[in-house]
């Protein structure tokens, strides 16, 4: 049985104050109680508040992305050693808005993947169509690209970490979330589509999470489909009330 993972996706929002406010309100929802393993990733200025706030608490922590060189002349990036200096274990990569608006491509995502896990960053690297896409009806065919170049060259026993986020990008901060049908099946195909790569094993054992409008309304029946293990939330993660309510809902 796959625990479910809620992460939080701040997204560029939330200065040290705001973090400070919202994680201390997390902190208080969130405890030996809560069955769901739960993430939170701020930006890169809120990361060493966010270690100090969450030291001794069950809540994980990560980044929204990273550079894949260690150190170097790479102008405003932010290296996985930096990430691993400030406490963060998991790194956000393959976001649709790093894809699209900083043009990122599928080979820059699998030399970040890579480096992420020789760092022992868990990456939550993330796939999804475009509306233009899904009614092509091309949204497997996408999905397949993405995760075989996501992961080329990597081994069955690197990914033992790694979470894959399905978002489909016109579901992303819209409020148009997929219905939980249209969100199991191309769960379903991703998970099939990594026993076909890999093994039976890693297919069952990897967590599957769907983001794209989720919502305290509509959690609870997303996450109760067999092949959605959790959620990559953006919008409703900034409030504590919804992000709570939403972890609720995976209990
Ligand atoms: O990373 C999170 C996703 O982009 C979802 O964002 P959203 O919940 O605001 O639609």
């Amino acid at each position: 049985m796959r625990k479910k993972i809620i992460a939080g996706n701040w997204k560029m929002n939330n200065d040290i104050s705001a973090t400070i406010s919202l994680i201390t309100e997390l902190k208080k929802g969130i405890t030996e109680n809560t069955k769901a393993t739960v993430i939170v990733c701020p930006p890169f200025t809120s990361l060493e508040t966010t270690q100090t706030l969450l030291k001794d608490s069950i809540i994980k922590f990560g980044a929204q992305n990273m550079y894949y060189e260690d150190s170097g002349a790479f102008t405003g990036e932010i290296s996985p050693l930096m990430l691993k200096s400030v406490g963060c274990e998991y790194v956000i990569l393959g976001h649709s808005e790093r894809r699209t608006i900083f043009q990122e491509s599928d080979s820059l995502i699998n030399k970040k993947i890579k480096t992420a896990i020789k760092h022992e960053l868990k990456p939550i690297f993330c796939i999804g169509e475009t509306l233009e896409q899904r009614e092509k009806g091309i949204t497997f065919e996408v999905c397949e690209r993405q995760v075989k170049n996501g992961l080329e060259g990597i081994s069955e026993s690197e990914l033992s970490h790694l979470i894959i986020a399905y978002e489909p990008v016109w579901a992303i901060g819209t409020g148009k979330t997929a219905t939980s049908e249209q969100a199991e099946e191309v769960h379903s195909f991703v998970r099939k589509l990594i026993e076909k790569m890999y093994s039976k094993n890693l297919a069952e054992k990897i967590v599957i999470q769907y983001g794209g409008s989720v919502k305290p309304e509509n959690a609870k029946e997303l996450l109760s489909q067999p092949n959605i293990d959790g959620a990559l939330v953006g919008g409703a993660c900034l409030k504590a009330d919804s992000f709570l309510k939403i972890i609720d809902a995976a209990n």
